[in-house]
């Protein structure tokens, strides 16, 4: 909560502004009733007309005062709550921009989405109202009280009992909606959740005919979404007549007892309209504070889901023994006893993994599905840190370069290719800053897809995704290798990254990268590619089993020649 308030103190200014034209408006509010019994008093009950036009005036000058006052504040709320809600999603873009994996694993993409929509909306809605009533309603509240006393003491006393009454209500009201309207924004998560990933697997639920399965789930978070709302409004709703029951009340309590009093002359109509105009207006506050009070409950628990967020410690960053100046230079990869396990898991998925990489060579690393090959592939560029154990580029510690100049040594491509919505060349070029038509054409033409990209309608202006090209797995693949190529990395890291290209274009494609004499680590699970790296590495259950030639290993490894023979046949000559 703290967290996200503390982001309005840039506008102050506004803020002071906004607040002292509430106070105008506040002023005209509780002077109109006192004018108005005046003008009962000495102009209706004596039919003296001038004592009508001289209050009349003065009561019109004050509505227009007010009318000015109320325009003004508007665009001082609006502006507020505006900027305030734009900075807010500015500050939670960046965080979830310098989130660790580890970070990101805490938080479903679709909280993250109503984060960024639901709660950053509630906030600057709260805040609208806030500036524009939030103060004015109890100020309207005790100074109708204490004008009501100034008008007759002993039709006052009402108020006394009446408005500590309904506060303490209200107060009730607040404390229980809050955690109501809590579980309501996390029914919007998990209704979030489902549309997302339907929306992403359409084709898969197509494919599998799993419409009715995905329905089913759907109608059942949004079922319970509409029944926590239900309930949440029904309590809020019901406090309603409560609080407009208790205010009649004492309304007829004012009437019955002012008429007893004016019969008696101890009172005047004048003060009696005056008192129920103050009750009116007291009742109205506190029905608009009952208002805000939920609006600020709502707040309160979209501020707490927005301040977990920007609270959040990125548990990556750079090492304090970071060098600003380092940056790879050659490319030489050394693992030293590594283990590492997932934040969300005890057990490890690494176990003392030591080798080394030499600068320009091309390392495949090969072994089963689940066996730790993404999971090591992760640990040079620092998306997570080893658990024990340490890494060194060019024989310094990867924690004695900062995130920037380590990253930016290297090209990872990963197992499923992501494009982003624009063109083809802006996907390419997004590896590169300020990359050039001739760096994007030179990274294409390495990845093979040069060609294919000339034959598109607008070449490498023809826009990729939702409405444009639709592009095959391959196409994909080969596309985010050009965009990792044309950062000329020290090191290359393909997580598997060529599954979906034909024997020929795969060829080809490693013969341009090693072009480019940069150290390259490829996962594969196709021997016919590893077959042509310097050396490989076969790993199983999160350990190193073997390093060495196609040749050394299918003498030394007992899991390695059976992995050829599963996909060469018995008959592969065997090395001796
Ligand atoms: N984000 C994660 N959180 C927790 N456990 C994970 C996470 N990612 C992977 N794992 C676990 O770590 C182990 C190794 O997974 P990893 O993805 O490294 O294997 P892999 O060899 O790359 O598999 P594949 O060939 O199928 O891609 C698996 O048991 C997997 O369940």
């Amino acid at each position: 909560m703290k967290t996200v308030f503390s982001h309005l103190k840039p506008y102050k200014l506004p803020i002071g502004i906004a607040y002292s034209l509430t106070l105008i408006e506040l002023a005209t509010e509780l002077l109109l009733p006192f004018f108005l019994g005046k003008m009962i008093n000495q102009g209706v009950v004596h039919k003296d007309m001038d004592s009508i036009i001289m209050w009349g005036s003065i009561m019109i000058g004050l509505a227009f005062t007010a009318f000015l006052a109320g325009i003004i504040n508007s665009f001082f709320a609006s502006h507020t709550s505006l900027s305030f809600s734009y900075d807010i999603r500015k500050k939670l873009f960046e965080k979830i921009q310098s989130f660790s994996f580890a970070n990101l694993n805490q938080y479903p993409t679709s909280a993250l989405v109503t984060r960024f929509t639901n709660d950053v909306r509630q906030l600057q809605n709260t805040l609208f109202m806030g500036l524009r009533i939030m103060t004015k309603a109890p100020l309207i509240v005790l100074g109708g009280v204490i004008m009501a006393f100034v008008v007759n003491v002993e039709l006052a006393l009402i108020f006394l009992v009446t408005v500590p009454l309904l506060i303490t209500f209200l107060l009730w009201v607040l404390k229980k909606a809050s955690g109501m309207f809590e579980r309501v924004q996390k029914r919007v998560d998990s209704v979030n959740r489902v549309m997302q990933e339907n929306l992403a697997g359409m084709r898969l639920i197509k494919a599998f005919l799993r419409r009715n399965h995905e329905e089913n789930r759907f109608t059942k978070e949004n079922r319970d979404l509409a029944n926590q709302t239900r309930t949440t409004f029904r309590f809020v709703e019901a406090s309603m007549p409560i609080l407009l029951f208790v205010m009649n009340l004492s309304l007829i309590f004012i009437l019955w007892f002012g008429n007893s009093q004016v019969l008696a002359g101890q009172s005047s109509v004048g003060d009696i309209v005056a008192i129920v105009n103050y009750a009116l207006r007291v009742s109205m506050a506190i029905s608009m504070f009952t208002f805000i009070t939920l609006a600020f409950s709502r707040a309160k628990a979209s501020a707490g889901r927005i301040g977990d967020v920007l609270q959040v410690d990125v548990d990556l960053a750079d090492h304090t023994d970071a060098v600003e100046t380092a940056a790879i230079s050659n490319g030489k990869i050394e693992f030293d006893h590594v283990a590492f396990s997932y934040p969300s898991l005890k057990e490890s998925v690494l176990h003392e993994i030591s080798f080394t990489v030499n600068a320009g060579e091309r390392l495949a690393i090969i072994g089963a599905t689940g066996s730790g090959k993404t999971s090591l592939f992760q640990l040079v560029p620092r998306l997570y840190d080893v658990t024990d154990g340490s890494i060194a580029i060019d024989n310094k510690p990867i924690t004695s370069y900062t995130l920037e100049h380590l990253r930016r040594g290297i090209g990872y491509v990963p197992q499923n290719p992501l494009l982003f919505s624009g063109t083809i060349f802006d996907n390419i070029a997004w590896g590169k800053e300020h990359a050039s038509y001739r760096d994007v054409e030179q990274a294409a033409k390495d990845a093979q897809i040069h060609e294919t990209i000339m034959e598109l309608p607008d070449q490498y202006e023809t826009r990729v995704g939702q409405k444009g090209v639709n592009l095959s797995g391959g196409q994909k693949q080969r596309i985010s290798i050009a965009r990792a190529l044309i950062r000329r990395p020290k090191i290359l890291m393909l997580d598997d990254s060529t599954s979906a290209l034909d024997l020929a274009t795969e060829s080809r494609l490693l013969e341009a990268i090693k072009q480019d004499h940069c150290t390259t680590l490829m996962i594969t699970q196709k021997i016919s590619t590893a077959m042509d790296a310097d050396r490989i590495l076969v790993i199983d259950n999160g350990s190193v089993l073997a390093i060495g030639t196609h040749d050394e290993l299918l003498s030394h490894s007992k899991l390695y020649k059976d992995i050829v023979e599963s996909q060469f046949g018995k008959e592969y000559p065997h090395a001796n």
